[in-house]
């Protein structure tokens, strides 16, 4: 009797201890953004039209369909007049990157952009316990998250973790990272870091979808303070409800559709083959399975079984008519943090989600502002979401990002409170979206579709590009 009241006693308490620490787990197991700072780079820094020409005409391996080619690409990119590049590129140096232009351009972010996010947090950097760096095409060691430990003198019990080569949807993957780390119970302070190196990666030769990346990537990067502690909720500004990665590399297309490689003649670049968006789309339709029920009201999930079962049983001939069983995304999704990838990438996914041109705004005029900042550039739409005064309290912000791999990772945020902050935005966010999108490539260079291989006459044209 007296042994089976010990064993009811200690599986009562074994019982308790369990209920404490899935609650203690589940308390610290939340994700918080408390605040993030974007990068703007020097305004000697900026990649106007001019610039664009001059940099065009430094590359003797171009010929007239590679003009057709980038005149068109270059008009139809949504990119402007303002956006930023490194300084060995506008100095005239970009076939010859030296190691410290490529630290440069990575000291010129790190230096502002963590600085701004401790002096904003009003956070010490030896308060983090956890820095994860992403940055993709430039790797040295020891790694960049190192010089930054060593710059901000953060603690020496400090976890360092420096991810590259994961492409434009790394910052989600940082993001995840932390989150896991999270998990273990304990409070943590995270800082992700997010950027790209344009520095050591221009593509000096004349294959098109090499070329590609030279016109849609350009200087940016954003830092995040994140945290587990329940007593920092009421300061974040965003909570983190769920983070789905997709990755669909086994697929020989979807892996080859952005890859560094060499082309025909040895010199190595970026290629983004024609089917990428496409890739982008497939990748995002595989995320969109495991993402939807986790954000989508019971409501919309039933209505998508009925849709389709009728599709399916009820009117069999109508199985192409997709639209029929097409999911609102808008019954559980306030806003759209899409990344910038290019018009055609934005395009697709607004398509994919049925949205409007005022939930793909954001996207857009990030593109147009800051260009393809690669894996920061979901960070300068949602941005561009706060500045306008769009995120209010409870609203859920859907983030997707698109990166080499092929990778789709998405996450979606709840709102914590009104947010009002003008960051990177506040000197210029009044003219967005401005009038017109057409950049004045056109009217400089149109010249370019009028010459045929007969006419052209390379000297003569490179002068009008020299003015
Ligand atoms: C480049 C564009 C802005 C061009 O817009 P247009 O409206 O002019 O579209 P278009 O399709 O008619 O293309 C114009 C001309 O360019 C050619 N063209 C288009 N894409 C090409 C490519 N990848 N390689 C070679 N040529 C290409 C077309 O055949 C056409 O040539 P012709 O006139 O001879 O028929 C758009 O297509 C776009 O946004 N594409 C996606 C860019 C992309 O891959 N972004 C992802 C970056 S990677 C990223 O963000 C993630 C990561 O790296 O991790």
């Amino acid at each position: 009797m007296e042994f089976l009241a010990t064993l009811t006693t200690l599986l009562l308490l074994f019982s308790l201890y369990l209920i404490l620490k899935y609650y203690y787990l589940k308390l610290y197991t939340n994700c918080y953004l408390i605040d993030y700072v974007c990068f703007k780079p020097a305004s000697d820094r900026r990649i106007t039209t001019q610039t664009s020409g001059q940099i065009i005409e430094r590359n003797k391996t171009l010929g007239l369909s590679e003009y057709k080619f980038l005149l068109k690409v270059i008009v139809n990119s949504g990119i402007g007049e303002d956006t930023y590049g490194p300084r060995n590129i506008i100095e005239g140096r970009e076939d010859s990157p030296t190691f410290d232009d490529a630290m440069l351009e990575m000291d010129e972010f790190l230096n502002v952009s963590i600085g701004d996010l401790f002096a904003k947090t009003k956070i010490s950097p030896r308060d983090v316990d956890v820095l994860v760096v992403n940055i993709s095409m430039f790797s040295p060691a020891p790694s960049l998250a190192s010089r930054i430990l060593k710059r901000y003198k953060m603690r020496e019990d400090c976890k360092i973790y420096n991810l590259s080569g994961m492409g434009c949807s790394a910052s989600l993957v940082s993001v995840d990272l932390v989150r896991n780390i999270f998990k273990s119970g304990k409070k943590t302070l995270a800082v992700v870091v997010t950027s790209e190196s344009i520095t050591p990666n221009w593509y000096s030769g004349n294959d098109k979808s090499m070329m590609l990346g030279n016109c849609l990537f350009r200087s940016g990067g954003c830092v995040m303070l994140l945290t587990n502690k329940p007593a920092m909720r009421s300061r974040a500004k965003m909570s983190l409800k769920c983070l789905v990665r997709t990755h669909i590399g086994a697929n020989d297309d979807a892996h080859n559709c952005a890859m560094q490689k060499e082309d025909d003649v040895g010199r190595v670049g970026f290629h983004l083959s024609k089917g990428l968006p496409k890739a982008a789309v497939r990748a995002f339709a595989e995320n969109l399975k495991h993402l939807a029920p986790k954000i989508l009201p019971y409501r919309e999930l039933a209505l998508y079984m009925y849709r389709t079962v009728k599709q399916l049983v009820i009117k069999p001939k109508l199985e192409s008519n997709s639209a029929m069983a097409r999911i609102n995304f808008k019954s559980g999704v306030d806003h759209f943090c899409l990344h910038t990838g290019g018009s055609a990438v934005i395009d697709a996914v607004g398509r994919a989600l049925g949205l409007s041109k005022y939930d793909v705004e954001p996207a857009r005029m990030t593109l147009h502002r800051w260009g393809n900042t690669s894996a920061s550039s979901l960070w300068y739409v949602l941005g561009y979401m706060e500045a306008k005064r769009r995120l209010r309290k409870g609203d859920r912000v859907l983030m997707i990002s698109f990166g080499a791999g092929f990778k789709c990772n998405s996450c979606m945020w709840e709102v914590n409170r009104d947010l009002k902050d003008g960051d990177v935005w506040e000197d210029c966010i009044k003219n967005y979206p401005p009038q017109t999108l057409v950049n004045p490539f056109l009217e400089k260079y149109g010249w370019v579709n009028e010459d045929t291989e007969e006419t052209f006459n390379r000297e003569e044209r490179m002068e009008s590009l020299r003015r």
